[in-house]
């Protein structure tokens, strides 16, 4: 079974996401894909990934996230924070971050650490397409 990976993105960190996914692209189609809503409708609409689209964030998408990697239904999350953004749903983002930090499980908030993620044998499909 593929790893389940959540992509999110801030609004000012959206355009960063795209572009990020679209030179991962044949990665990313290898694993089972989740996001809050607007994040998943971009990556739906410019590359045509399948995505399952959760609520939006500011309307409850990073806590819903966040139970996926409680309840283990989540591998991975990247999540593409925008630190000059006021959200109005801050306390969701703690949620969500510290629900990983509770499950280790890995988060990546900037492109650096995305591409590390991508790329790690325990969480990244294997040449041959299956998970390890
Ligand atoms: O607000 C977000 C993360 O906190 C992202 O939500 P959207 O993908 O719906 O914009």
């Amino acid at each position: 079974m593929p790893a389940t990976l959540a992509l999110i993105a801030h609004d000012g960190k959206k355009a960063d996401l795209i572009s990020f996914a679209h030179h991962h692209a044949d990665l990313l189609r290898q694993f089972e894909l989740v996001a809050t809503g607007t994040t998943g409708g971009l990556l739906h609409k410019e590359l045509d990934l399948s995505v399952t689209r959760k609520e939006s964030g500011p309307l409850g998408g990073d806590v819903q996230i966040a139970a996926g990697v409680i309840e283990d239904t989540v591998d991975a999350v990247i999540f593409f924070i925008d630190p000059q953004g006021k959200h109005p749903h801050e306390p969701d983002i703690q949620t969500l971050m510290r629900a990983c930090v509770v499950k280790n499980t890995p988060l990546a908030t900037n492109e650096s650490t995305a591409r590390l993620l991508l790329t790690d044998e325990h969480i990244a499909p294997d040449p041959e397409g299956s998970v390890a």
